[in-house]
């Protein structure tokens, strides 16, 4: 059988170790075998070289006579003695001179006639050759030397008797080889066995992956040591499987939670919608996908800082929690964005309960560092199945309904309705339109003036965008201007409108038409864009006006900002020669601390203010406050959205020096502005009771 390497390298260690045990003992004895059958070999070779030389002295000492009187036939009886030892088969007395005196043959056998003996067995006395021993004994009488007798045996006895032992031997080796083998499939599960446990166990561990198993077998050997080292193994990997576990446990929980507010994340969300969706599906029910954005939230972060907005949503989260049912799924999109799926409660009545409750639960007060928080929020509603049959598509519609409750004034909920989503479109179409719309020339600027109210006198006016769509007609920047600081399009709209106010203020005083200050609104994103200073000085260089013909109108919100980058941008305004207004000022949460801090010239006292004056619940004593607060900072105050003799009664008698409005005039093209301008000249066009109107 020929067994290659890798064949015997394949087998088992239990296999191995049998066959190590047994052919190792078969060696063993197999050479102890030989050893015993040699020494028996030559054992019986030496007895009978013993017995032969006994024999052959015998027959030599006899035979002298004969052969001293030349006496052949009683040479020949001596030797024909030599029948009773069956084991001789010849013999042969030479006399001195080497011929043959007398012989024997033992009879039956097929005997040549022998040889004289050569030298090699003459000198040696005895030769075993192949089947025989050879003996020479010497014939003589005293000194003298007489002849010689040749004895011939064969070695047929040896041999039998040593193939006999030898047959013993293999049957000895047969009965020790099973008995070897016996023996080594015992001894060999002393070591493979607890091998073969190890290994049972390994593959039990990878299998079923259950690090506690141990393997128990109390040993001081090596075996010992390796099984304690496996399960001191076991032990480090069980720690590191639960170190795992809990990491990707935590990983897990980490990208399907948000982080904040604990509540589970958009990816989950979306996950559960699908679940809910599949079910509702199954069983005819209905669904509701509720769609919350916080309002004004970003003037909160922006003003109070994002640990406060950050405590603020988790309050909010825990409010909505507290609210939910079991079976209701709350997740947070995003920001200020939270999402609710209800899976019961889902006629239409029910869902106006839940929807005015969540209305009602987030608008109470929040206590956030010591600061009493009021905040709303829009929400947007979408059914499943009227609105959408697949997770996105309700997400989508419930996010444009959320759109529509803020357009329709926030701190309200809106149902999916069809229109909404053209809406919707429209808004996108204008999004992707405005950011043609600069190089394709059609953005304007109209002008409002800004007057001093005792004298009429123009002091300035404010510049306000306007968008002539080629299809839509004038868009108000109402419209688009919110959406262009979503997307960062107020960036290069807003660098429009500088370089076109800068230019147009110069063209009108080249003109004579003493225009006064140009005020620009500056949105919050434009302020914060680090090369406001660089496109303001940039404006002024192209234009040619001097800086102190620009003012620019901020609003409150970027003032609770990080303080000092934003007082270094103003500083950097203020020392180029522009001035700067505070636009819609009470109605932000700019602190009264650190109004002092910025490089202001104006308030703006928001026209909502001004609008209430003269109504019964009018904001009378804001307006005052504004007043008496700009005259104690040594700042100039204007009122805007001025309609009426009432709004200018009040201002008089208040000492609100300038005013801006309806009243004055509405924002005017740039051609209509220029005759206003003109006209305010000629002070016999003068109104009675305006004096800018004719
Ligand atoms: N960042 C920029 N914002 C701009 C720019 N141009 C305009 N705007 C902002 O858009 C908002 C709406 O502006 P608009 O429709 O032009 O309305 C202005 C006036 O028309 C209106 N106003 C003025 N007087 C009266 C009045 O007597 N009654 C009345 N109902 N409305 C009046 O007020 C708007 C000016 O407000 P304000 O800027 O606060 O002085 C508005 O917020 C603009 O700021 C632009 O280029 N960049």
């Amino acid at each position: 059988m020929n067994l290659p390497a890798a064949d015997i390298r394949n087998w088992s260690i239990k296999n191995k170790l049998k066959a190590v045990i047994v052919l190792t003992s078969l060696a063993v004895l197999l050479v102890l075998f030989l050893v015993f059958a040699v020494n028996q070999r030559n054992f019986l070779r030496n007895s009978l070289l013993q017995e032969m030389d006994v024999l052959s002295r015998n027959i030599a000492n006899n035979c002298a006579a004969s052969v001293i009187f030349n006496d052949r036939p009683t040479a020949g009886e001596t030797l024909e003695s030599l029948q009773a030892n069956p084991q001789v088969i010849a013999g042969i007395i030479y006399d001195a001179d080497g011929q043959v005196f007398s012989s024997y043959y033992k009879q039956q056998t097929n005997n040549s006639p022998m040889p004289y003996p050569p030298d090699l067995l003459l000198n040696a006395g005895h030769l075993f050759s192949g089947r025989h021993l050879d003996i020479v004994q010497d014939i003589g009488h005293g000194r003298e030397h007489l002849g010689i007798l040749h004895l011939r045996t064969n070695l047929d006895k040896i041999e039998t008797t040593l193939m006999r032992y030898i047959g013993f031997g293999f049957l000895g080796l047969g009965g020790a080889f099973i008995l070897a083998w016996l023996l080594a499939d015992r001894l060999q599960g002393i070591i493979s066995k607890p091998i073969e446990q190890l290994a049972t166990a390994m593959r039990a561990v990878s299998k079923e992956r259950n690090y506690r198993r141990r393997v128990k077998m109390n040993r001081q050997d090596e075996l010992g040591s390796l099984i304690e080292d496996f399960n001191e193994m076991l032990v480090q990997i069980e720690i590191r499987d639960q170190e795992l576990r809990s990491k990707q446990n935590r990983l897990d929980y980490l990208a399907h939670h948000d982080t904040l507010t604990d509540l589970p994340n958009r990816l989950l969300f979306h996950d559960r919608l699908h679940h809910a969706i599949t079910k509702a599906r199954r069983m005819q029910a209905k669904l509701a996908l509720l769609f919350l954005d916080l309002d004004r939230f970003k003037t909160i972060n922006d003003s109070l800082g994002h640990e406060a907005g950050d405590r603020l949503l988790q309050e909010v989260a825990k409010r909505l929690t507290g609210i939910m049912r079991k079976s209701d799924t709350l997740a947070r999109l995003g920001g200020d964005e939270f999402v609710i799926a209800l899976e019961h409660n889902t006629e239409t009545h029910e869902i106006i309960t839940v929807a005015q409750k969540i209305l009602d639960t987030l608008s109470a007060a929040y206590f956030i560092n010591a600061e009493e928080l009021y905040i709303t929020v829009s929400i947007g509603i979408s059914l499943f199945p009227a609105n959408g049959l697949t997770a996105e598509t309700l997400m989508k519609n419930a996010d444009v309904a959320m759109y529509r409750a803020k357009e329709k004034g926030r701190n309200n909920f809106q149902f999916f309705t069809e229109d909404m989503n053209k809406l919707a479109k429209e808004t996108l179409f204008l999004e992707n339109n405005l950011r043609k719309a600069i190089d394709n020339q059609e953005l304007a600027l109209h002008y409002q003036p800004q007057v001093e109210i005792v004298s009429g006198q123009i002091i300035g006016m404010e510049a306000l965008v306007r968008w002539h769509h080629p299809k839509l007609g004038i868009i108000p920047p109402n419209k688009f201007i919110p959406m262009a600081e979503e997307t960062g399009l107020i960036i290069p709209l807003g660098k429009w409108v500088i370089h076109t106010a800068c230019h147009q203020n110069l063209q009108w005083q080249k003109a004579g038409l003493s225009p006064g200050k140009v005020a620009v609104n500056i949105s919050p994103r434009q302020f914060r864009q680090s090369d406001l200073v660089k496109t303001v000085a940039q404006a002024l260089a192209a234009s040619g006006l001097e800086a102190k013909w620009l003012e620019l109108e901020i609003t409150e919100n970027v003032l609770v900002d990080d303080l000092t980058p934003t007082i270094a941008v103003m500083e950097d305004l203020n020392t180029m020669g522009v001035s700067l207004a505070i636009d819609d000022f009470g109605t932000g949460y700019s602190s009264l601390n650190y109004l002092h801090r910025f490089p202001l010239s104006k308030l703006k006292i928001d026209q909502s203010f001004v609008q209430s004056i003269g109504e019964p619940m009018g904001k009378h004593a804001i307006v005052e406050a504004i007043i008496a607060l700009a005259r104690a900072l040594d700042l100039e105050v204007i009122a805007e959205g001025i309609e009426n003799q009432t709004h200018i009664a009040f201002l008089k008698r208040h000492g609100c020096r300038y005013g801006q409005g309806f009243y004055f005039s509405k924002p005017l093209p740039q051609k209509a502005f220029e005759q206003f301008l003109l006209r305010a000249q000629q002070p016999q066009h003068t109104h009675p009771e305006n004096p800018l109107r004719n």
